[in-house]
């Protein structure tokens, strides 16, 4: 269980969210939702502990990690894709998953299976250079990266942005099948409405830095919709 709190982050001078609770329970896929800008990288960055929150907190299994590095919350369980997937391009496929699995609290040296069962095209390219790979690979990458740590909850930032259609069904299938093994929760900031209507058990909608609204997938109505996600 993930449960923010009352959170808030920003950058230098600027407040970008305030007062933000969630929670992400166990086997779920809770959405973050909400125009350009509203926060919800600011927002991941903050949980991952890549940015500092300001106030709040943010526990994990039950332990406050507000004040703890990246490294350890990813020794936790918490698993990361950030948006622009940030693969090392210098960097092989393999180079770049064993990051992943650093990231663990594992021991074994080996990429577990399951991390890139979901991307066959994956272990065909362990030797090419990150960099070399189209936009879509690298985000199948980056998602096998952090599948690589056997994370207990997964934070997809933008998963499907800037992929082409046949990637992004493949990822639809990955979030499902995660889902049905109920063994890690997702919390996904993304755009597409139909996107997340298909994978998503809980939605919180961002404006603005503060959660304007947040409900089940019966509730997100076409007026929620016209109100805080049409541009
Ligand atoms: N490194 C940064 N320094 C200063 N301001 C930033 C930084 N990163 C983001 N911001 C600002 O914080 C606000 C929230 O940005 P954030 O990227 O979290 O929004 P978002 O909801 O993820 O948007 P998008 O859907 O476009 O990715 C924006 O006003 C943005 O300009």
């Amino acid at each position: 269980m993930l449960a923010v709190q009352q959170l808030e982050s920003g950058y230098g001078e600027s407040v970008i969210l305030r007062d933000v609770s969630l929670r992400v329970g166990p086997g779920q896929v809770v959405c973050l939702l909400g125009r350009n800008g509203v926060g919800k990288t600011t927002l991941m960055k903050s949980v991952m502990g890549v940015l500092k929150a300001r106030r709040g907190s943010i526990s994990y299994k039950g332990e406050n990690v507000t004040k703890r590095t990246p490294g350890y919350r990813a020794k936790s369980g918490i698993g990361y894709v950030p948006q622009g997937r940030e693969i090392f391009a210098q960097l092989t496929v393999y180079e770049n998953l064993l990051l992943g699995l650093e990231a663990s609290k594992s021991k074994t040296t080996v990429i577990p299976a399951e991390a890139v069962a979901n991307f066959p095209v994956l272990p065909a390219m362990y030797a090419r250079r990150g960099g070399d790979l189209s936009g879509g690979q690298q985000q199948q990458l980056a998602f096998a990266r952090a599948l690589a740590s056997m994370p207990e909850v997964l934070l997809l930032d933008e998963p499907c942005e800037g992929i082409q259609p046949s990637i992004v069904e493949d990822i639809r299938d990955v979030i499902r099948s995660i889902k049905a093994e109920g063994k890690t929760e997702i919390l996904l900031a993304e755009q597409s409405l139909e996107f997340v209507r298909s994978v998503g058990d809980y939605f919180y909608i961002l404006e603005k830095g503060s959660v304007a609204w947040k409900g089940g997938l019966d509730e997100l109505n076409e007026e929620i919709v016209l109100k805080y996600l049409t541009v």
